[in-house]
């Protein structure tokens, strides 16, 4: 493990947001840089912060979730460039380390490779490193306001979206695993939207899965709607399918870690079975990411890249998440298990994609590509 500090959150500031506080930034103490993580593994239970004066602390973290949610591990990889650049360690290694931390997020190899080129760039036109390091951390600043900025225009396609979908209010929104402000430099993706429906008064109720094994959407999700005073009510990821038949889902919302050039979505594992669930119930499934998400570069659902993680994370419970052996055991000693992090949606499946850009439905190659390539920003 890298040079970890943690530090309790003494009082919330920021009570009545659905975060205590930012879920990463960069301070530059007397003793050098540090990047700041609200360290998500100690969710709800406790708000501590991590303090990352090294990659590998941050290389960790990262595998560990205590930073995840694709459009945040994009913000983690580029500020992990510009600690490296700052604290004089090799930004190349840095660059191998962080961008190989986690697979399928499109965003994490994303965010180092802006914050890299930034930092070359420099370099080769001043030869000074600190004017290197300076460009990267510019970099990661630029994509974190632009993260921020995409989040709310994310929320408001998204809500103009559901109005027309579901006229009248009264939703019941139905979301898997944790896409708040948790994993954003904004308010999120497919929660900021839910959130955006609350705000006006249109949210009759967040149906929350519990989003087994990491449990993100029990720990982040219901801690993000409490904070914000939602409407909402957990659920076993087992149980999603009685709502549906009970009518009691008006739209499906989650989010994405890579979406592949014709259209299909990875995303927390459980995703796909709710589509085919909205599908057969003609609910809409409706995804929600930045454009930053989207990899052209990558074919179709079968070329995305689907992290699997240990199996002690599907035979054990433990919290905060821990390393195998620590957490209370649910299956016999040896069990196998499996345990695909992220699954594929086909795109027919999915109802409208909402980007910042705007919204592309049906989701096709076309239809996709004419988003992701419009820059509106
Ligand atoms: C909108 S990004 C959040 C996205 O990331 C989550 O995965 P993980 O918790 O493993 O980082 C999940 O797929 C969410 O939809």
């Amino acid at each position: 493990m890298g040079d970890q500090s943690v530090v309790s959150l003494a009082n919330d500031s920021q009570s009545g947001s659905p975060v205590p506080t930012p879920t990463l930034r960069w301070e530059e103490p007397p003793e050098g840089p540090v990047l700041i993580l609200l360290d998500q593994t100690r969710l709800p239970v406790e708000e501590v912060e991590l303090v990352c004066t090294d990659v590998q602390a941050l290389v960790d973290a990262i595998r560990t979730l205590a930073v995840r949610g694709a459009p945040v591990l994009g913000l983690a990889g580029a500020y992990g460039i510009a600690l490296a650049a700052a604290r004089g360690f090799d930004v190349a290694e840095a660059e191998r380390q962080l961008a190989s931390a986690r697979p399928t997020a499109v965003n994490l190899g994303y965010g180092v490779r802006r914050a890299a080129a930034a930092y070359r760039s420099a370099l080769d036109t001043t030869a000074d490193p600190q004017r290197a390091a300076q460009a990267a951390l510019a970099e990661a600043r630029a994509l974190h306001a632009e993260d921020a900025a995409a989040s709310e225009r994310m929320a408001s396609h998204g809500l103009a979206l559901l109005k027309k979908l579901v006229p009248g209010g009264g939703l019941r929104i139905l979301t898997h695993c944790n896409t708040g402000a948790l994993v954003s430099g904004g308010a999120g993706t497919a929660f900021a939207v839910a959130h955006a429906a609350h705000r006006e008064g249109l949210l009759r109720r967040l149906w929350v899965d519990e989003t087994r094994p990491l449990l993100q959407g029990a720990r982040l999700t219901a801690y993000e709607a409490a904070r914000a005073d939602m409407t909402y009510t957990l659920l076993a990821d087992n149980a999603a399918g009685s709502l549906f038949a009970d009518g009691a889902v008006d739209a499906v919302l989650i989010g994405a870690d890579r979406i592949a050039a014709d259209g299909s979505v990875a995303n927390k594992v459980g995703s796909y079975p709710l589509a085919v669930l909205a599908h057969h119930h003609n609910v809409p499934f409706v995804v929600v990411a930045p454009t930053t998400t989207v990899d052209l570069a990558t074919a179709d659902g079968a070329s995305i890249e689907v992290e699997q993680r240990p199996g002690h994370e599907v035979t054990e419970i433990a919290h905060p998440i821990a390393e195998a052996g620590s957490g209370i055991v649910l299956a016999p000693l040896g069990t196998q298990a499996y345990n695909p992090a992220f699954d594929i949606t086909p795109a027919p499946l999915v109802t409208a994609l909402v980007t910042e850009n705007g919204v592309a439905s049906p989701v096709t190659a076309a239809t996709l590509a004419a988003l992701a390539l419009s820059d509106t920003r």
